[in-house]
């Protein structure tokens, strides 16, 4: 598929079954590295898990939370195997924000979430399907801490990679915004102001 209709038609998939081999990922995981960066800071780090690491994943995700009672943590238990199984690959992609000023934090943000978005495209040109994923495993300092990174890191999503297997997972088309809407000329925009002059 051309890079333009992979645009157009990607959607976001919950439930993602099947792996990917090992050399077509490492072909997605270059395509992060090729992210507009501002002075070359390569702020992005990234932690790839596969089904072997999903036990040692909930570790970490279960130890930053605390609990109440041994039936509320055995409930979330429950929870996270559920919803560590929603792709086989799990990348777990961090930004590292470099606070020297020579480039403001903003563009470091915009540099990670490019990251991201170019292993989604790679992805999902190669026909696979992905889902990035924040909430509360990105947002709690814990789980960055036990994952062993320090405070000037953040975690920028959890982004599950494979093969989608079982048509009934897979997202339907949306209809998206329309262009008019998010797009104006510079003419439309500076028309009143001309008008008063
Ligand atoms: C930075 C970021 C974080 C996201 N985090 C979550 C999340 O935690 N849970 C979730 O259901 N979707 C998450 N999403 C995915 C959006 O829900 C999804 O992109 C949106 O529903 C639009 O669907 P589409 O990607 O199929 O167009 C996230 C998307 C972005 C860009």
């Amino acid at each position: 598929m051309k890079t333009i209709e992979t645009i157009l038609a990607r959607r976001s998939q919950k439930v993602i079954e099947g792996e990917i081999d090992g050399a077509t990922l490492e072909a997605i995981f270059r395509c992060a590295l090729t992210a507009p960066d501002h002075k070359r800071l390569r702020p992005w780090q990234f932690v790839v898990c596969h089904g072997q690491h999903k036990a040692a994943l909930k570790e970490v995700l279960l130890a930053a939370k605390p609990f109440d009672s041994e039936i509320v943590r055995q409930a979330y238990i429950e929870q996270l195997e559920r919803k560590l199984n929603f792709a086989p690959h799990i990348v777990i992609c961090l930004l590292k924000i470099n606070r020297s000023g020579a480039v403001p934090e903003i563009e470091q943000i915009l540099s990670a979430g490019a990251s991201i978005q170019n292993m989604i495209v790679a992805a999902e040109s190669l026909g696979f399907h992905c889902f990035w994923k924040t909430g509360e495993w990105a947002y709690n300092p814990a789980v960055r801490e036990g994952l062993g990174f320090d405070a000037d890191t953040v975690i920028t999503g959890f982004l599950g990679l494979g093969r989608s297997t079982n048509p009934a997972n897979q997202s339907a088309p949306v209809e998206r915004p329309k262009i008019n809407d998010h797009f104006r000329s510079l003419d439309e925009l500076l028309e009143p102001c001309l008008a008063v002059q």
